[in-house]
């Protein structure tokens, strides 16, 4: 995708509370996080370095008109970047298994014992390679007639990946290991968070009645309230012109396509 996009004007910057979480990390700092505010990969990392209370810096960029000083860290120019002691980090689930192994206090967001650490692993993993693709297949997916079936099956893959999901959970909880929130939690929550954008694009998420849904709706309100969701989250009318560019065929854009060619996904 070429640097400087036609779309650029769509990616402005964070409101609410997260306006006031940017305001608050604009000084200079070791530890930069270049970022999208729109960015659910960079919600992520944002999600960690406020849950361990990191000193950072932010600086937002157009990942779509990508500045030099990003491109120099990171020749693919995506947002999350991270600047730690003048080197580079990228990829979101990376800078967060980094971030909890160079910062170890004041919490833990991996277990201690190898197997829960690794197992932990599995779920993130799951996510990153499983949900997120299904979120986008479901979100893109462009019905032929009103009852084109194939928006219900896309649907549905999506749905059952979040029950797979949901099935793995503590059943306890009400994370998804137990008591503490943790690298797992905060993995999902940016996309968990978005479920919403359904309702304006694809008739809806449809979370079925049921035993295991109400432990998928008691995990989602614990993430929900927590303080580093809130103060990472814009208001909501500010992404639809976003995820638009993904759900509407008749917005489709350069954005929409790279997307699809699996370059960069918001
Ligand atoms: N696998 C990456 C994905 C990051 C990503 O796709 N970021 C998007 C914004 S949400 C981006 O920078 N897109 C710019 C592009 O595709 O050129 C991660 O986990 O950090």
């Amino acid at each position: 995708m070429g640097q400087d996009h036609p779309d650029s004007h769509l990616f402005p910057h964070a409101t609410g509370a997260a306006a006031k979480m940017v305001q608050e990390h604009q000084q200079e700092a070791p530890l930069k996080l270049y970022a999208g505010w729109f960015c659910p990969f960079v919600q992520r990392v944002l999600l960690v370095l406020l849950e361990k209370k990191i000193p950072f810096q932010y600086i937002e960029v157009n990942p779509y008109h990508k500045p030099a000083s990003l491109l120099s860290l990171n020749p693919r120019g995506l947002v999350p970047t991270l600047e730690y002691a003048g080197k580079p980090l990228y990829e979101s689930t990376v800078v967060c298994e980094f971030l909890e192994d160079a910062y170890p206090a004041p919490m833990r967001l991996l277990p201690s014992d190898p197997y829960e650490r690794a197992r932990a692993r599995i779920w993130i993993d799951f996510v990153t390679s499983r949900i997120i693709p299904a979120f986008h297949r479901f979100l893109q997916y462009q019905p032929k007639s009103e009852d084109d079936e194939g928006l219900s099956r896309v649907r549905e893959e999506f749905l059952d990946k979040l029950r797979q999901f949901t099935e793995a959970m503590d059943p306890k909880g009400p994370f998804f290991l137990g008591e503490e929130v943790s690298l797992v939690d905060l993995g999902i929550a940016p996309w968990a968070l978005r479920l919403w954008v359904f309702d304006h694009f694809k008739g809806g998420v449809r979370i079925p009645q049921g035993k295991i849904w109400e432990r998928w709706e008691r995990w989602l309100s614990a993430i929900e309230s927590r303080e580093s969701v809130v103060n990472t989250t814009s208001e909501k009318e500010h992404y639809v012109p976003i995820y638009k560019r993904y759900a509407d065929d008749t917005a489709m854009s350069e954005l929409a396509k790279a997307t699809r060619e699996g370059k960069g996904v918001p």
